[in-house]
């Protein structure tokens, strides 16, 4: 990365006894938009405060443009926050709300107004809406008021902490359009803390993916969900069928991978496919659902077969996901295949599926 908005290093948080981040290591480039992903608890939201200048760390280095922010105050630092819970004023109309910064900054009234007005274009909210108080907006409509009470400053980076997950489906997928839409146009940093996997893998340039207060794996979202780091990261991000494996290093780099349970043989697996830290520990071959299919009359070369039948399927609407009980294995392999008006297998049926294991990906725990 040319040169980081974002530099944090080595960051470690206590609260008392407890370390909630573990010296955290990240860089945000800008103009880039990156998600803080990992379980409740991971951290994300602590990292994010620090960045915001909520929290101070209790060691580690933060650079934001190459300026260390050791007691820099939050108001000072070129950075937004939007809250998980909306935070704006109830008492104030929404034009109060989006001009709130820019009053205390002493920004002219005429500036304001059009800064307000460029916002209220920005996020497509009408221009009666600025008598409003929040109250009387959808829950939709106040969580772009928030954003438009972030961005009218113009921060270089905008910290969101889940500013969709109050919202419905429905609504919750608009905003996410719009929100991609946003950072492509203003070119501003994003940094977005959600539990949305599908979120992070829509909206993110890249992905950070936490656990206890490490960083697991940063990565695109290509890398993440085709890459994992290991079991984790796999089984956090889209749904993941484990295979355990034999593996042996091969002469090109590569690993010899064998399973008693397949019917066909032994394959290589090439280094790309292969997780940076493999260790012996609980090896498997990551197979995603999307790439397993019904084996009904020739298996294509190289596939492996396993032998199995339909505990369960799943009509979707474009997807239909099959659940298949294979003996020797703990968890039913999932299997997603494009929906059909006719159904390949019925719930019971003897079948045999395939994968191609160059699909596949090598890892362990
Ligand atoms: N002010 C605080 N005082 C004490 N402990 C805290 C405080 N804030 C957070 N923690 C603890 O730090 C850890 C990390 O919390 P944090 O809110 O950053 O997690 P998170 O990944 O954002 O979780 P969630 O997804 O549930 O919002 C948790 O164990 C939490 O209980």
């Amino acid at each position: 990365m040319a040169s980081p908005i974002i530099d944090a290093s080595g960051i470690v948080k206590d609260y008392g006894a407890a370390r909630a981040l573990h010296g955290v290591s990240l860089q945000i480039g800008t103009g880039e938009f990156v998600a803080l992903v990992g379980p409740s608890g991971c951290g994300k939201t602590t990292l994010l405060k620090i960045l915001a200048g909520f929290e101070e760390p209790t060691d580690g280095r933060l650079e934001i443009q190459g300026k260390d922010m050791r007691g820099v105050p939050a108001a000072s630092r070129p950075t937004r926050m939007v809250f998980q819970k909306l935070a704006l004023f109830p008492h104030k109309t929404v034009a109060e709300n989006i001009g709130f910064s820019l009053k205390l900054q002493k920004v002219s009234k005429t500036e304001t107004d059009s800064r307000i007005r460029t916002m209220l274009d920005l996020m497509h909210l009408k221009p009666d809406y600025l008598e409003r108080y929040p109250a009387q907006l959808s829950g939709g409509e106040q969580q772009r008021v928030a954003l438009a009470r972030a961005l009218v400053s113009q921060p270089s980076v905008l910290l969101l902490d889940e500013p969709m997950s109050a919202l419905d489906a429905k609504l919750k997928k608009s905003l996410q359009a719009e929100l991609k839409k946003l950072h492509r146009e203003l070119g501003t940093s994003f940094v977005l803390v959600t539990h949305d996997l599908e979120e992070a893998m829509m909206l993110a340039d890249r992905i950070c993916v936490m656990r206890s207060g490490h960083v697991v794996q940063v990565g695109t979202p290509a890398d993440i969900y085709y890459r994992p780091a290991n079991m984790f990261v796999a089984g956090f991000i889209g749904e993941t069928n484990f295979l355990p494996v034999t593996a042996t290093a091969a002469t090109d780099g590569g690993m010899a991978v064998t399973s008693p349970l397949v019917v066909s043989g032994k394959t290589t697996i090439a280094s790309e496919h292969v997780s940076p830290s493999l260790s012996a520990k609980g090896t498997a071959l990551l197979v995603r659902p999307e790439t397993i299919r019904f084996v009904k009359g020739d298996a294509a070369p190289g596939e492996w077969l396993l032998d199995g039948h339909v505990e369960e399927y799943f009509i979707k609407g474009a997807s239909t996901q099959y659940r298949i009980r294979v003996q020797g294995l703990d968890a039913a392999v999932i299997m997603d295949l494009p929906g059909s008006i006719v159904l390949p297998a019925a719930v019971g049926e003897a079948v045999r599926i395939g994968f191609d294991p160059v699909q596949a990906f090598l890892l362990s725990e």
